[in-house]
């Protein structure tokens, strides 16, 4: 039984820019957020994605057109918590001191915090695992930890919608893959919308519930992730060069005369093939010129080619490759 999706934003004909230029970044664009999904907005550089999240935002003016949220607050600074890529204004602060002052709009200044206030501000820290740090100052931290205090200034807002401008650019792989983990759980488990601007298009395609992609005509073609690569709309607007987004894989020229059939599986087959595809070798399924069993014995790995074994690739590419 499929139920209704509750758009938590919806913006209608809306057109962004600045003022003094004549043509807008994205035109009469009919965009939604849903509650409990996570959205990747994706474009390239200078298209408009941060305009787009600072407009939503509140933080800049539209040029025409409306947007409009339908959740259960009044105040626009209680719905939306947004993370931008500017840079901070109060060094001196404390990471702790920072994420309480994310509550202050529930909060009154000359009054101690409340059980609940405290609760929220814990779970925050701990969401973005940031305890360590929490007594430094904001100027001590490093740029990936600075991202994550401001993830958990937002999340300790609790507002239903949460807007962030590359919340992951500076941060480590782990950190990369966890951030993404975290806001895409989040989101579902916490019924909120949430919305990323983001270049990480390994990590959208395989987190994000929806895509927002930016595309030529000053508009913002939507869907999800799978439905758009195999409709080419990320080649459509990226172009990419030497880089096949279907197979997920770096074209690779072939430049070896003979095929080579491979025999294996798993994850120990998708590396052999990428270490021949990558030193310039065809691989076929049938009737190659050279065939290579792959065996997989104990957690060790054993490549034969007739009556040669080779106990790693590299053996393995010195002996076809010379
Ligand atoms: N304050 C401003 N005044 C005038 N034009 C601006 C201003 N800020 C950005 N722009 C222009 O608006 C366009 C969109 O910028 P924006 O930062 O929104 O792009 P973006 O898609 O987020 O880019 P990136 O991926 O590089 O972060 C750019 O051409 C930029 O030069």
């Amino acid at each position: 039984m499929s139920s209704v999706k509750k758009a938590l934003l919806e913006t209608k004909d809306l057109s962004i820019g600045y003022t003094g230029q004549s043509i807008p970044l994205f035109e009469k664009q009919n965009l939604a957020l849903y509650a409990g999904e996570l959205v990747c907005f994706m474009g390239p550089n200078g298209i408009g994605k941060s305009t787009l999240i600072r407009t939503l935002a509140g933080l800049q003016k539209s040029i025409e057109g409306g947007i409009y949220i339908h959740t259960d607050n009044a105040e626009l600074r209680q719905q939306i918590a947004v993370v931008l890529t500017d840079k901070i204004t109060t060094p001196g602060m404390t990471v702790e001191e920072l994420i309480t002052f994310g509550r202050y709009p529930y909060l009154n200044w000359n009054v101690s915090l409340h059980e609940n206030d405290i609760r929220i501000i814990d779970e925050a820290i701990d969401q973005v695992n940031i305890r360590n740090i929490i007594s430094k100052k904001l100027y001590q931290l490093s740029d990936g930890q600075l991202q994550m205090v401001m993830i958990a200034r937002a999340l300790a807002q609790t507002t239903p919608i949460i807007l962030l401008d590359e919340p992951t650019a500076h941060l480590d792989l782990n950190n990369r893959v966890e951030i993404m983990r975290m806001l895409r759980n989040l989101a579902r488990k916490t019924n909120k919308a949430i919305l990323i601007a983001t270049h990480e298009l390994d990590l959208a395609l395989q987190t994000a519930d929806y895509i927002w992609l930016a595309g030529n005509q000053k508009n913002i073609i939507t869907g999800i992730p799978e439905d758009l690569v195999l409709n080419g709309s990320f080649d459509d607007i990226f172009r990419f060069k030497g880089f096949d987004l279907k197979t997920g894989k770096v074209k690779h020229e072939i430049n070896r005369a003979r095929t080579i059939q491979l025999n294996g599986n798993d994850s120990e087959y998708l590396w052999t093939r990428n270490a021949l595809e990558r030193n310039g070798f065809q691989i076929v399924q049938h009737n190659g010129d050279t065939t290579i069993k792959i065996e997989q014995n104990n957690n060790a790995c054993v490549w034969i080619i007739g009556d040669n074994r080779y106990t790693s690739l590299q053996g393995l590419l010195k002996y076809l490759c010379g």
